[in-house]
């Protein structure tokens, strides 16, 4: 049985910073050129800074000059080219940062929509089996933080490093070209810059990271338990030790913050540094340069502020390693989320066709690590159009034995037939377009009455929502209400009373019209005059449909045709002894 597991640490290295972990490229591959076009903008950005600083020094220092030489050196000096060019750069450097922000952000939304997408996909056929052992609050932050954070792998991670991998180079080559030893120089700046950056942040952050990441889904997952459970800590007196869970975890989520945030910092701090020492190295380079006659006076300021600007481009870097390191844990917790895709594909669901006859033959089942069986060679057959009787003692297996027809659960031997087919053959969607099901822990949505039957059946229309309504006895409830089916039923059905609710869902149900009706405790909770209303109204509105009636009622038995007992792991004929 697959599983959602934990993650392994994966490490950090250089290849990291360039592409995320264990991610298919299949999901990056359909954005990849909204991608390059976003390094390329990124790049155009810090180009034209390069060029705005350099040719500024460059103009600043021969205006001055040319000042100084006098009246006709002035005169003679072309300051309109050069100011132009400035013009220019300042121009493209604006355009390319608003393009590149523009254009990084949209692709890191595409981004996180193609990740959802596969991960719901990776997630949807692990539910119910997989998803078990899971806490809904991890799974939400798996799918909102995780998927955020993988996807602004892009924006805070790739777009950063590629820019300054290729533009540092790009820079040291420009120097290569005016002066060797002042390209040597910043060559060595940068350089010791990055391993400093590494040493400083890339490798010791992600032990960090790994913290901020665990308190941050531990505070999640508390925080989804908290509210779903809210009246229940309250009643239970308990409110306080929870909140007191919550507050461990959100100091645990600063502390590991507040570590990162220093690293951080001091990374920023030494590139700074760097970037001023090798600012002096490259002055003292080009003065000699200068007195050498290497180098003209305009070019020894363009050398020095050329150098800030090749600097520029490694200060989101310290930034980058820490994103990085979270966009690793974040991916492999994605990647850790593992349906095995392929198999699902390979094998298409075998569709069971009419009569509908259902076949248990030597079921055995067991839940995963339990041990104990709860069905043992059970056997059952069942025939399109009966209505069948489930009883047996709480704890006995009905309600298994329903995930079971769903093939929701591995079983340990026999088979489930149903429609001439092996349902481990086919899939739940496909069976629950023929098996409607009004479980006992069915849910409703925070929508109105009308939302929630549409919900069921969408093509249903107002006609057949009432006469649903009329069958499950709730047409004096809704006309009574002001608004009617538009109605809002409140957070998870709040607002209606357990058997209200209840008989909501087995409208739901009987709107999808399948050929088999499972109702799981049909008429828990109801009067004995309500409950004999909807059974009767029920069995007339569907005559041909096969039901399955799970009931401790024994007041609902004499509408079935026959009854079966489901007790010590098997199904007995009512009357039989086990
Ligand atoms: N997800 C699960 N993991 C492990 N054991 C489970 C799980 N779900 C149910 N069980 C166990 O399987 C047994 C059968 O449970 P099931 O809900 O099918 O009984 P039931 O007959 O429907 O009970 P009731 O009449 O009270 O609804 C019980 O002992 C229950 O504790």
């Amino acid at each position: 049985m697959k599983t959602m597991s934990t993650v392994s640490h994966s490490g950090t290295g250089v290849r990291a910073l360039f592409m995320p972990n264990g991610m298919g490229l299949h999901v990056f591959r359909p954005v990849r050129w909204h991608m390059l076009l976003g390094v390329v903008l990124a790049c155009v950005g810090a180009l034209a800074n390069f060029g705005l600083l350099t040719l500024s020094g460059w103009l600043l220092a021969g205006a001055a000059t040319a000042g100084l030489a006098g009246t006709v050196a002035a005169q003679s000096f072309n300051i309109l080219l050069p100011a132009t060019a400035v013009r220019f750069f300042a121009t493209v450097r604006i355009l390319a940062r608003y393009l590149e922000r523009v254009s990084t952000h949209d692709t890191a939304l595409r981004l996180t929509g193609r990740l959802r997408s596969w991960l719901y996909a990776r997630l949807a056929p692990l539910a119910p089996a997989g998803l078990v052992s899971v806490r809904g609050g991890d799974v939400l932050s798996r799918f909102v933080s995780d998927t955020d954070r993988a996807a602004a792998w892009y924006t805070d991670v790739g777009v950063p490093c590629w820019r300054a991998l290729l533009c540092g180079l790009f820079f040291v080559g420009v120097f290569l070209c005016l002066l060797p030893l002042a390209a040597g120089v910043l060559a060595l700046g940068l350089g010791l810059a990055s391993i400093g950056v590494w040493a400083l942040v890339a490798r010791p952050v992600y032990g960090l990271m790994q913290r901020s990441v665990e308190s941050h889904t531990a505070l999640q997952t508390e925080l989804a338990d908290t509210l779903q459970g809210l009246g229940e800590w309250l009643v239970l007196g308990t409110m306080a030790r929870q909140l007191a869970t919550l507050g461990a975890s959100q100091a645990a989520l600063t502390r590991a913050h507040r570590r990162i945030a220093t690293r951080e910092g001091l990374a920023g701090s030494f590139v700074t540094l760097l970037m001023f020492c090798t600012a002096l190295a490259i002055l003292g380079v080009a003065l000699q340069a200068f007195h050498a006659g290497q180098l003209t006076g305009p070019e020894v300021p363009m050398l020095v502020l050329g150098n800030l600007a090749a600097f520029d481009v490694l200060v989101a870097v310290p930034g980058a390693c820490v994103a990085s390191a979270r966009t690793q844990l974040s991916a492999a917790r994605l990647v850790a989320c593992g349906a095995d895709e392929g198999a699902k594909a390979a094998s298409a669901p075998v569709v069971p066709v009419a009569p509908y006859d259902l076949e248990i033959h030597d079921l055995c089942f067991s839940y995963p690590n339990t041990g104990a069986y709860v069905l043992d060679h059970a056997n059952l057959m069942v025939r399109q159009g009966e209505k069948l009787g489930i009883i047996g003692p709480s704890g006995a297996g009905k309600s298994s034995l329903i995930s079971l027809l769903f093939n929701f659960w591995p079983v340990q031997g026999g088979s489930i037939v149903f429609g001439g087919v092996n349902v481990s053959a086919t899939d739940a969607e496909t069976l629950s377009s023929l098996i409607s099901v009004a479980s006992q822990d069915f849910h409703l949505f925070t929508a109105t009455l009308r939302d929630n039957l549409l919900l069921a059946a969408p093509q249903a229309s107002e006609a057949d929502m009432n006469e649903a309504l009329r069958i499950v006895q709730l047409t004096s409830f809704v006309v009574a209400l002001p608004e009617g089916l538009d109605t809002l039923v409140g957070n998870e059905g709040l607002r209606l009373s357990g058997g209200q609710a209840r008989r909501l869902s087995i409208a739901q149900a009987l709107l999808r019209r399948t050929p088999w009706l499972v109702l799981d405790e049909p008429t828990e909770g109801l009067d004995d005059a309500t409950e004999q209303a909807l059974m009767k109204a029920l069995l007339a509105a569907c005559p041909r449909t096969t039901i399955l009636c799970i009931s401790h009622r024994k007041s609902v038995l004499p509408f079935m045709d026959r009854v079966v007992r489901l007790e010590g792991g098997r199904l007995w004929p009512e009357g039989e002894k086990t």
